[in-house]
């Protein structure tokens, strides 16, 4: 998949602040037209679900729409169910096939980006959400890398400190971007997509994923 600038106006907050370590952000990650295709195809192709989730004892549908893919050996426990992949959309396995190939020279310690699974969520609005959460299940291993693609309509991503409530950094997830997760990212720090009242179209995000057997994790994500 090529990738040549995207020629997007920058958005109110388009212009990412200064980003604590463990987080890389490439706004123009897919051309305009890769991007434009993989938000259509996968807005109409993906098989979509809405899983409930239990939040002290009660169950309650998630707040997103959501699909899993991947190779068949890496299920996943999510709030105590174990979720078995779909099968790789060709063009996420393409997409997929993109980021193993992307040199990333940013002077830190990022090993290769290598996924066996994706998440794919679907935000139709702004009151489809992400609760602040981190992506610290056992089976992502201790320093996990996430690359997270997004597509569609641009939403605030947010940061925490773990142990702080107050937001450290917001900024607008652009169409086409990609934001890479790595070291320390997720012990230290929580991340959310708040619900935003203006946004009125569909965004996709896919955050790639290397899961590593044995698969005995307690995923817990707070809607
Ligand atoms: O939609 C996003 O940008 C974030 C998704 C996310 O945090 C996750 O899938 O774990
Ligand atoms: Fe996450």
């Amino acid at each position: 998949m090529s990738s040549p600038n995207l020629q997007l106006p920058l958005l109110e907050t388009g212009i990412p602040p200064a980003l604590p370590e463990g987080f890389l952000y490439i706004p123009d990650f897919l051309s305009r037209q890769c991007a434009d295709e993989l938000l259509v195809q996968l807005l109409q192709e993906t098989f979509w679900s809405q899983p409930s989730v239990r939040v002290y004892g009660q169950w309650h549908p998630i707040p997103r729409l959501q699909a899993w893919m991947g190779d068949p050996d890496s299920s996943y426990t999510y709030s105590g169910l174990v979720q078995a992949p779909l099968p790789w959309h060709p063009a996420v396995a393409q997409l997929n096939a993109a980021l193993n190939d992307t040199p990333l020279d940013i002077g830190a310690e990022l090993p290769p980006l290598r996924f066996n699974s994706v998440l794919l969520n679907c935000y139709r609005d702004g009151k489809d959400t992400m609760g602040w959460h981190s992506d610290d299940e056992a089976e992502l291993g201790p320093t996990p890398v996430i690359a997270s693609i997004s597509l569609g309509e641009p939403r605030r991503f947010a940061l925490r400190r773990k142990g702080d409530s107050r937001m450290a950094h917001t900024w607008e997830l652009s169409h086409g971007s990609l934001l890479i997760m790595y070291g320390n990212s997720q012990r230290d720090w929580q991340h959310a997509v708040p619900r935003s009242a203006r946004h009125q179209q569909s965004r996709i995000n896919l955050t790639f994923r290397m899961i590593h057997p044995p698969l005995h994790g307690s995923g817990q994500q707070s809607g």
